[in-house]
This record gives structure tokens, sequence and C-alpha cells, in this order.
């Protein structure tokens, strides 16, 4: 069997691993070492028994050769006893004695030759009285003298108990070789050694090393017994001991057999056994590891291919299914994860391309590209055969898009329009899915194109939004099968999200309209114009063609506005801009700006006589279209415009350029008394960037106290006192000096700015009459300008009256002049205000007399004071009999209708006669004083209070 290692690459195989050789090893070692143990000690016990044996064997026959010699001692003594005579027979004897085999020599002894001769462990038992006690009881003794490395010798002594009673000792030196036995009788493997007494050796077989002190304590200590031993050579041995017990025999201690063996001799059978045991052991071992490596591939690898399928399955990588074979749970578990991982393969797969297809269709702000999105995409996630989405858009139309069979060409093949019953739609808005089987009759029409291509079965998706279905997406199956419930749930989930863009698109629909379209007209504002003037720029540039920009701005759009209400003047704009629509062509682009203000863009041709006929003719053409009446509500209105046109790339180059040029020849088309267009030309600009200038300028003229006010007094035709004066507004420009507010003022009026100017003159008319009052002089009505800008304002009536409030001044003394043309704008308007003027208690009167379409039948329902009779008429009174007989109906008829009449613009003093015959009450003009500053009409009227004074 092959093994692959790389199972132990992990920490807990390689744990298992150890795991199971240590509790193989552990036990089987340990046994080894027992048994090993076991063995090594029964076989020391044998060899230990068998060196006793020997020992004991040895001692015996060393006792039984001491007995016998004993014997043969006694023998002689004894004999040398009775037979005492000291001749040569007796060394004969000893000689006799000698050579029998036991004793190298007999010798007698006296008592005082045992002193003095006998060897010298005899010379101490000479004096030894116990001794000689002891052999006089017929006993022997036994002596040793060791040798070092030589046998040592041994004596046996004998008393010879002569009848004389002197003693004799016989002493017999024992053969070492009779004693002891030959040394060549000795085997190799059992080295004997006898001890004397004193534990020091009469013989040994072999050499062998000194006993060490511990070794000797034991033999004292037991008489026999066994020990372990190493030589100096390192080599161990077993040895045992055995002692000759002979004290009762010859009065010395025991003697001790010691015998020693060689151990590796004695260990030899089990050097075989620890072979095997070592052997058992690897194979155990061996068997051990085999088996658990098995049983760990088994389980572990398994174990850790399915920690690496966990880990690509967190790294999303689900390319690979774990492979586990085990045939155990282990292969089900790894089956499950497989499965469970395609199953997580496949959700993360439709979650990501939902969310391509969310990004996809969320940026997408057209309905378009969303639709293109869902039918090349959904075939990412979803099985089908064919797929359309059906986009319903207004009323019941609808525009059915189908994507081709061969779903992987991605190609929208069939667009075509239907119509989705209201009553389909309200069915399909309450249904989450809607499936249904194809026969041969016609389906709903959204399901045509996909009957055409061969569906059999249908799962229509309905895309809600707010309850109302915006589209359906149909899925078309060649077969007809049970559509899976996971699959129905993922289309919903798409549809849902497809209602999110699709409102989403119709949202950024609607913002782009605000952004870029006028919400009133529908035409384009602005920022389009804009962006459509620079796509025609750079087209224009291209072909080396021209362009007119035309702008036009309504004729007294604020007259409409302001009389006939803001629901008149929205309707007359958006017929401005229908007419506009009508025409010109598809390919022009009409724009609203704001207010009355529209502009047209024409791509012109290549060659400027040809573009500037086209421009003129569609000039001409919109002033005409412009023109023609307009009825709202049975009531006729007219409206003219000025057209201002500038050309690319005659009078400029750029966007603002060419809009800022045309512009400035529109006012030039106004001031040409209006309903006509004017060509720019580069004075026009000019004067259109002066009146910019003075724009900007008079935004500031308040602030910087430009303003001032400056007041020309009213004569009593009659008595020429000072009967009044009118307040006239003054404007010093920082750089041109006086300017007339016969141009400033309708700059104010059109820019909105004579409001708080406006009210400003109020305050500050209201602070001088103070002051005159302060000053002591007579205090006379002053006369101010109120624009129709101002007559329109709603709370006019307020603003003054909390002004007057202020300032404490008697409303007698104000005089608000309004222009004949301002209240015949809005009669009722008109009527309304001055009748509040009037509850008030200030003073009216309607300036510029005669210039106006005075309505008279109107006028006798204004509650004014005064008329004054415009300057012009008086300006050629006495030349002019028309003028004077002008002059003269506006007096008869202000008198009758109870107005005081004021003339102005009286220079001469014809004028002032004239005026005077005709009954005119009130005089003003040159002739008396031009306006003057307030301290100058100060003056004017001390003397007018001088001269009351005076009267
Ligand atoms: N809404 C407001 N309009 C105002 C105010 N101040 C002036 N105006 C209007 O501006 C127009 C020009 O005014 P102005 O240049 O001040 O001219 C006035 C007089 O100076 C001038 N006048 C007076 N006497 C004579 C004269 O003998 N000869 C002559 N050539 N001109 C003379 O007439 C103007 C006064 O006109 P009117 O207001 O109609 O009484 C003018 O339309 C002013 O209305 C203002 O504060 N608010």
């Amino acid at each position: 069997m092959k093994i692959k290692m790389e199972f132990l690459r992990s920490r807990l195989a390689r744990r298992v691993f150890t795991l199971f050789v240590i509790s193989a090893l552990v036990p089987i070692t340990l046994l080894a070492l027992l048994s090993y143990g076991q063995v090594k000690a029964l076989l020391s016990d044998t060899q230990y028994a068998a060196i006793k044996q020997s020992n004991k064997n040895y001692g015996l026959a060393l006792l039984e050769r001491l007995l016998l010699l004993d014997s043969e001692l006694k023998w002689e003594a004894d004999g040398l006893a009775r037979e005492w005579r000291p001749d040569q027979d007796r060394e004969e004897a000893m000689r006799d004695l000698a050579a029998w085999q036991g004793f190298q020599s007999v010798r007698v002894y006296t008592p005082a030759q045992m002193e003095q001769d006998a060897p010298r462990p005899l010379t101490d038992l000479a004096q030894d009285e116990d001794a000689r006690t002891y052999l006089g009881n017929d006993k022997a003794i036994l002596i040793s003298a060791p040798q070092p490395g030589l046998s040592g010798r041994v004596y046996l002594l004998r008393m010879i108990a002569r009848e004389d009673k002197t003693p004799a000792y016989l002493l017999g030196e024992i053969a070492p070789s009779f004693l002891f036995g030959k040394r060549d009788t000795f085997s190799e493997m059992a080295q004997t050694c006898v001890l004397n007494e004193n534990h020091l050796p009469l013989f040994c077989s072999h050499n062998v090393d000194a006993l060490g002190p511990q070794q000797l304590e034991r033999l004292s200590h037991s008489p026999s017994g066994h020990f372990e031993m190493t030589d100096a050579q390192g080599h161990a041995h077993l040895v045992s001991y055995w002692s000759v017990f002979l004290k009762p025999n010859f009065r010395v201690q025991d003697w001790t057999i010691l015998s020693r063996a060689p151990a590796s001799a004695a260990l030899e059978p089990i050097a075989d056994f620890r072979l095997i045991f070592a052997s058992v052991i690897a194979l155990t071992i061996a068997i051990v590891a085999l088996l658990s490596v098995h049983q760990i591939r088994r389980s572990l690898v398994p174990l850790e291919r399915m920690l690496d399928g966990v880990k690509r399955i967190t790294r999303r990588d689900f390319s690979r299914p774990v492979e586990v074979d085990s045939g155990d749970e282990l292969e089900v578990l790894a089956a499950s994860m497989n499965k469970m991982a395609s199953t997580l393969d496949k959700q993360f797969h439709t979650l990501s391309t939902l969310a391509e297809i969310d990004q996809l269709i969320l940026s997408s702000l057209k309905a378009d590209d969303i639709v293109r999105t869902v039918l090349t995409r959904t075939s990412d996630i979803l099985r089908y055969d064919h797929i359309s989405m059906t986009v319903l858009e207004a009323g019941d139309r609808a525009v059915c898009y189908t994507l081709a069979s061969d779903s992987h060409l991605r190609e929208i093949i069939a667009t075509r329009t239907l119509a989705v019953e209201p009553s389909e739609s309200a069915t399909l808005a309450r249904k989450q899915y809607q499936t249904a089987v194809l026969g041969p009759e016609r389906p709903s029409g959204y399901l045509q194109t996909l009957q055409d291509r061969g569906a059999r079965q249908t799962l229509t998706l309905p895309v809600l939004v707010k309850e109302r279905v915006y589209a359906l997406i149909c899925l078309g199956y060649a077969e007809s099968i049970a559509i899976d419930r996971e699959d129905i749930e993922l289309a919903r989930d798409l549809a849902n999200r497809v209602a999110v863009a699709l409102a989403n698109a119709s949202w950024e629909d609607q913002l782009y309209k605000l952004a870029h379209y006028d919400s009133l007209t529908e035409l384009p504002n602005r920022l389009l114009l804009k962006d459509r003037l620079h796509q025609a720029l750079a087209s224009a540039e291209r072909r080396k063609s021209f362009i007119a920009v035309l702008f036009i701005d309504l004729d007294r759009f604020k007259n409409v506005n302001d009389s006939l209400g803001h629901a008149t003047g929205d309707y007359l704009l958006r017929e401005v801009g229908e007419r506009l629509r009508r025409t010109l062509r598809e390919e022009d682009t009409i724009a609203r700006l704001g207010g009355d203000e529209f502009v047209v863009v024409v791509q012109a041709s290549e060659h400027a006589h040809e573009s500037l006929s086209l421009t003129t003719a569609i000039a001409q053409k919109l002033l005409l279209a412009l023109a023609s009446p307009l009825y709202l509500n049975d009531r006729e209105i007219i409206t003219t415009a000025s057209i201002g046109i500038a050309c690319y790339p005659t009078d400029g180059e750029t966007a603002s350029e060419l809009l800022k040029n045309a512009d400035a020849a529109m006012y030039h088309a106004k001031a040409s008394g209006k309903d006509n267009y004017q060509f720019y030309s580069k004075i026009l600009n000019a004067e259109a960037l002066e009146r910019l200038e003075l724009e900007n300028c008079l935004r500031h003229a308040l602030d910087r106290n430009e303003l001032e006010l400056a007041y020309q007094p009213k004569y009593e035709t009659q008595s020429e006192r000072i009967c009044g004066a009118e307040a006239l507004l003054r404007w010093t420009h920082p750089q041109r000096g006086r300017i007339s507010p016969a141009e400033f003022v309708p700059i104010c009026e059109e820019i909105g700015l004579i409001i708080p100017i406006g009210e400003w003159i109020v305050r500050e008319v209201c602070g001088q009459l103070n002051a005159w009052r302060d000053a002591g002089l007579a205090a006379v009505p002053v006369a101010i300008n109120l624009s129709a800008v101002q007559f329109r304002q709603p709370d006019l009536i307020d603003r003054v009256l909390k002004i007057v409030a202020e300032t404490g001044v008697d409303p007698e003394l104000l005089e608000f002049e309004i222009t004949e043309g301002a209240a015949m704008e809005n009669i009722a308007l008109t009527t309304a205000t001055l009748s509040h003027f009037q509850a008030q208690g200030f003073h009216l009167s309607i300036d510029d007399f005669g210039t106006g379409h005075s309505s008279l039948s109107y006028l006798k329902q204004f509650p004014i004071n005064t008329l004054k009779v415009d300057q012009s008429f008086v300006r050629h009174l006495c030349e002019s009999p028309k003028d004077a007989a002008i002059v003269k109906s506006i007096v008869t008829l202000a008198h009758s209708l109870d107005f005081t009449v004021v003339a102005e613009g009286v220079e001469t003093r014809a004028q002032l006669d004239h005026l005077s015959g005709l009954g005119c009450d009130v005089i003003q003009g040159y002739l008396f004083s031009r306006p003057v500053p307030p301290q100058e009409l100060a003056e004017l009227l001390d003397e007018t209070s001088l001269a009351r004074a005076a009267v």
C-alpha cells in the first residue's frame, strides 16, 4: 500500500499518529524491559546458585581434606606420643608423612622451638595458654599465612601428648595443591578463591582482583551470599561465596570459598532475547504506525480535505468538489458539503448577477436601457427559452420588446406596440406572478411574440410600482413544465428590482424634466437651451454654416399679467409657446428663459444671404403668429413681441455671446416701438451694455445714498402762492453725475427696484414734512409719484400707512399721483386702491392726464381730488388751438367732476395767463420754480408763510 505522508501535514494527524505510536511503544517497551529484568534475574539467580553449589562442593571437599590431613596428623601425633624418641627415625616418619599426599612438611617442635623456630603464626600460639589448652584436648589448630601473589601457607598443629608430660607439637604444612587442588583443574568460567578467616586470599584459581571494602563487609555479615562486581577492565562478574565452618575442628574462624563468573557468560542466553524484543518492538511500532496511518488516512485526510473545501468555500472558490471516498459517514458529510457548496455557488452567482443587473439598471436613467439589461442578463440567473418585456406607457398603450430565442445573441429582435386592457392590467397588478399554458388560441398581446417564437408555457411577472403595472416580464418555455418555486421567487425578486429601477428612471426623468424644461410651457429652459446651442454651434462650426438666435420678449406682458391676473398671464405664455412650436420646425430649438422671454435657435444654411432671408422670414412669421388675437373668457387679448436676432459666427461665437447680443437687439426692437424685429449691431450692444451697467449701479444706489428728492412747488393760479409741492426723485451716478428719472425710473420699474425706492420716497417725504413743520413753516401737501408697478402691490396701502403711523404725518399732507395709463390698467383694482387711500385721508391725483386712453365713464368712479394736465398739452397751448381745446375740455371735465385741475410744465407767463383764463386751479412749472432741494423749498415756503401772515 502506498502511503502518502501528506496526511502528516495536519497537526491533528501528527498528534493522533504520535499518540498511536506512544500508546503501542510504551507498554511493549515496558513489557520487554520487565521481561528482560525477570529473565536476567532468573539467569543470574541460576548462575549464582550454580556458583554457590560449586563453592559449597569445593568448600566441603576442602574441609574433608583438612579433616583427612588432621586425622593423619593425629595418627602421627599419637604415634609420636606413644613412641616418643627424639631420634632420627622420627625424622624419617615425618618424611613419610610428608611424602604422603597432603603435607609439604611435618615437623616436631618443643615449646621452646615453637617460640623460636616455628613459622610466624605459630610463635604467637606458643604463648597462647588457651591454644595450648585447646591442643591439649586432642584437637588441631589450623593456621594460615597468606602470601601475596602465591598460594597461602596452611598449617595444621597438633600436640604430641607425651607421657613425661612435656608437650611437643607436630606442625604439618599442607601442600597447597593437595588442599586447594591444581589450578588447571578449575574451569575458566568459574574463578574460585579461598579466603582465610581474615578474608585474605589463600588460593585463587586465577588472577582475581582484590575485593573492595564493601564486598569484604558483606562477607563478614553473612556466611553465604552473592553480589555483582565489575573488574578493573570494566567487565561485570557474578560473585558467590560460601563459608566453610572450621571452628569446631580447627579453632579458626570460617574460611570463605568465593567464586565468580563473567556476567556475560551467565546472561548469554538473554542476548538473543534482547534482539528478539527489539525486533518485536520494532515490528509492533511498524504495525501500529501502519495501522494508524491507514486509520488517519481514512479519517483525517477526508477531514483535511473537507477543511480545505470549507476554506475554498470561504474564498468563494467553488471550482473543485471535496473528494472523499472513505465509505463512511465522512463520505456522506463530504457529499452534503459539496451539495451545499454547489447551492452556495449558485446563490452567489445569482446574487452577483443580480447585483450586476442592479447596478446596470439602477445606473440607467432610461427605461430602454433597463429593458435591454433585463432581456439580456436574465438568462444568467434563470432558465427559460424566450423572454420578452412589455413596458406600459400612457393610457393602455404598451411597447413589447422580445429578445432573440437564441439568448446568447443578446439582441432584441422584435419591438411591437400593443394595447393592454386596463382590466387586464388591474388583474395583473393584484398578482405576484402568473403562469399560462399557451394553446392554439391567441394569448394576450404581451404574450403574442413568445407564442410566435414557439413558447408553450409562460411565466409573467408584473413590475409593480405603487400598485400600478409599469411593465411585464414574460418568460417563455418551449415545453410545458412545472416551474421551480425557487425560480419563481428569483424572477419575482428581479421584477421588484426592475420596479425600483423603472420608478427611479421615471423619477430621474421627472428630475431631468424639472431641471431642463420650463414647467409652464414644457419648452426647454435656459440650461437645456445652452446645451442645445452648444451642440448647434459645434455642428455649425463643422459644417461652416450659420445659426440664428432669436430673442423674443412679449410687449407689455406685465400689463396683461398685472391687470388680468397671473392665470391669464400663464395661459398667454403657454399659448405663445404653442404658437412658436407650430410656427417653427421640429429641429429648431424653442426655449423659455423665464418671464416673457423666449429664445429660438435656428440652424441656417452655409450661405450668409440665404441665412439672412431665412431668419428674416422666421422673425416675420413669428411676429405674425404672436400678434393674432387670443381669446380667454370672451376677452380678446392681443399681444405682440419684440425680437432681437444675433447670428453665428458674425455676431458671436459662443452661446452666451449670442444670447447677450440677441438680448441687446431685442431691446433695440423695444426701443424702436415694439412689435418688430432687429438684427444685432455693435452699437446696439454698447447701448445694452450701458443699460446693464446702469441696472447694476441702480441696485446699489439706495445703499450708497446716491438718491435724493427735489421738490417742485405748485402755485395757486390766482394768488400765485405755493399751495403744494411734488417730490421728484434724483439720482447722482458716481461717474456720470445726474441721470434723469425719465431714464432710470423705467429701469427701476423693470427690475422691481421701484418698490423699495418708492417706500424710501414716502418715508423721506414724511420726514421732510415733519422737518418743515418743526421749522414752523407753512404746511403744504406734497405729491408723491406712484409708478404702475407700485400701484399693483397688494399691500401698498399697508406699507404707506405703516410709514405714516411711524412718522406721525397727517395723511392730508400727502398726495399720491398715478399716471392715467396706470389707472386704466385695471379699473377695478384702481378704484379699490384709490378708495382705500381716500378713506385714510390721502389726496389723490391722476398724472399726465390726456395721454392715456381714459374711459370717461370710469373716471367718475375714481375717488380722486385732482387731474394733472399733461405738460405736452401745456407746451404748445398758446400756439396750438387743438392743445388749447384739449386743455379747456380737461378743465371743464375736471371741474364738472369736482376735481381740482393742475397744469404742469408751465414755463411762460403766456401759458400761465391762458391757463388762468381757462380756470385752471394750480400751476406747476419752471415759470415759478424748477424742482429744488428741500432747503430751497423751505425758503420758498417761508416766504409764503410771511405772505400769509401779512394777509
Ligand atoms: N414713479 C416716480 N416717477 C418719478 C419720480 N420722480 C420723477 N418721476 C418721473 O420721472 C419723469 C421725469 O421726471 P423729472 O425729470 O423729474 O421731470 C419732472 C419735472 O422736472 C418736469 N417739469 C416740471 N415743470 C416743467 C417745466 O416747466 N418744463 C419741463 N420741460 N419740465 C418740467 O416734469 C416732470 C414731472 O412730471 P410729472 O411726474 O408727470 O408731474 C416723470 O415722468 C416723473 O413722473 C418719482 O419719485 N417716482
